[in-house]
């Protein structure tokens, strides 16, 4: 794997993106500049099978040499996926990011994948979640996906035509039939466009995959960067396809040549000028572990034992939530006045939910080095999908398991909330804030935090006797 210079990393700049989107890129070590080279990421092989064979690509199982997309030491179940996630973010406490990429396709293995998903973000309420996949499931996937909170999305679409497709795929199934050729082609262009729209109409990140083969689709990827671009995908990534005979692909075996650097540049250059394309993709195996740029999977080798009850790991968490703002801020969220506060938010940039109704708080530093976002935290979900959903104990669980994810802020804000939550956060010494609903979230933080300094400053000279 190569690492990554300064200078080819061409992450896309905050200016490139809205609000929206550079609050989710933020601490996201594939999507943001700062976050590059300080966030960590993790994959987890969960999913063996595929629904679809592209003829680059040979999954395979117990490689550890070999740092390609697709290739894993070994499978987990979701269970000893979790388990793997508390191991490494123990030591690797920067992990922001935790994807699913193989070594198939997440989507063809429904089960496996949204049980690993469901049990890392009750267990991780911190991290987000990503997925790769092939799109041709995507449809089915999309509200589940988003009731997780599974920002991330990327889309592998090599083409928009059928014919070129049929030199690409050399099959796929779908409800138990199997397609090939440009009716195959067909199904899966029409699939995937209708699910990367899907997703972007619901707020998700999608970013595109495009493995480039020359001769095959050097000359189609700009017509991807157009389409995908109108139907909201945010980046482009361009991988150069990787053909070896010793891989055992068709691609490999037949000769097909990989793109040289000249025109790797050439095609990034054109569709860069439709959509941001990302340069630095570093085309990770399924289980890559550690920063961009490095692989720690074979340090992790071991396979954890599963935990019977996977608790909210709030200790930890808290530290990890100090560690990435002192990351995020470079530092001065060290200053002695620095504190973290909730926004109980759907959107990001505005307060606008609910405390009862939030199914997440956005985490901000408030600093020296100003209003800085951390990271996010998704709330439990206690509704068991049966006619003991949403009773008073349900309710009661919920609140408290919120109140303990919220135990290291100073404040929350939020548009409204009830009396009972509002006395217990009080309790807690934290402030419940509820004047600036509906407002930008900056705006209301600084004003926050500019009160909250003249009452430090005012409570220290009271301590120390000064009139
Ligand atoms: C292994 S796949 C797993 C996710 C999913 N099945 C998919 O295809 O998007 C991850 C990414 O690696 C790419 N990939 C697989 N084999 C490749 C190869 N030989 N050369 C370049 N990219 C490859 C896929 O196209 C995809 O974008
Ligand atoms: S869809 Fe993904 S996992 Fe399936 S064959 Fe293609 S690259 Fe491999
Ligand atoms: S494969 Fe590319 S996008 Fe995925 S984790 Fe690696 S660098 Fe990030």
């Amino acid at each position: 794997m190569t690492s990554c210079s300064s200078s080819a990393c061409q992450a896309p700049t905050r200016e490139m993106l809205d609000d929206l989107v550079a609050g989710k890129v933020a601490s996201h070590p594939c999507y943001s500049r700062s976050g590059h080279h300080r966030f960590a990421r993790m994959h987890l092989p969960v999913a063996p099978a595929c629904n679809l064979q592209c003829n680059y690509c040979n999954r395979k199982f117990d490689c550890s040499n070999e740092s390609r997309p697709g290739v894993s030491s070994t499978l987990l179940t979701p269970e000893q996926a979790v388990a793997k996630v508390r191991q490494v973010a123990t030591a690797i406490p920067q992990l922001s990011v935790v994807g699913i990429a193989g070594p198939g396709d997440p989507l063809a293995n429904m089960h496996r994948t949204f049980s690993t998903l469901e049990r890392v973000r009750e267990a991780f309420p911190d991290l987000k979640l990503c997925l790769s996949t092939n799109g041709l499931m995507l449809p089915d996937a999309v509200d589940r996906l988003v009731a997780l909170g599974v920002d991330h999305v990327t889309v592998t679409i090599n083409t928009l035509d059928p014919d070129i497709a049929a030199q690409i795929y050399a099959w796929l199934w779908l409800e138990g039939e199997r397609y090939s050729g440009r009716e195959a082609g067909e199904i899966l262009v029409a699939r995937q466009l209708e699910g990367v729209r899907r997703l972007t109409a619901k707020g998700v990140l999608v970013k595109i995959n495009s493995v480039l083969i020359p001769g095959i689709n050097d000359q189609a990827l700009p017509d991807v960067s157009q389409l995908l671009q109108a139907s909201g995908a945010f980046i482009h990534n361009i991988m150069p396809l990787i053909a070896r005979p010793e891989h055992g692909t068709v691609f490999g075996l037949n000769g097909q040549a990989e793109p040289d650097a000249a025109m790797i540049a050439a095609v990034r250059q054109r569709c860069g000028e439709i959509m941001p394309q990302m340069t630095h993709c570093h085309q990770c195996r399924a289980d890559a572990i550690g920063m961009l740029g490095e692989d720690r999977s074979q340090q992790f080798a071991r396979i954890p034992e599963p935990e019977p009850s996977p608790q909210p790991w709030l200790p930890v968490l808290f530290q990890r939530a100090r560690l990435h703002a002192s990351i995020a801020t470079q530092g001065e969220s060290d200053d002695e006045d620095a504190c973290l506060v909730a926004v109980a938010s759907q959107r990001g940039d505005v307060i606008d939910s609910h405390f009862g109704h939030a199914d997440r708080f956005y985490i901000y530093s408030l600093s020296a080095a100003g209003v800085v976002l951390v990271n996010q935290r998704f709330t439990p979900k206690y509704c068991h999908g049966n006619d003991n959903c949403d009773t008073e104990q349900d309710n009661e669980e919920r609140m408290t398991a919120i109140f303990d994810l919220l135990a290291d802020v100073q404040a929350v804000f939020c548009v409204r909330m009830g009396y009972t939550p509002w006395q217990k956060l009080e309790a807690l010494g934290i402030q419940p804030c509820v004047d600036d609903a509906w407002q930008p979230v900056t705006a209301a933080l600084t004003r926050w935090w500019q009160d909250y300094r003249t009452r430090i400053a005012s409570s220290d000279r009271r301590n120390k006797g000064v009139a």
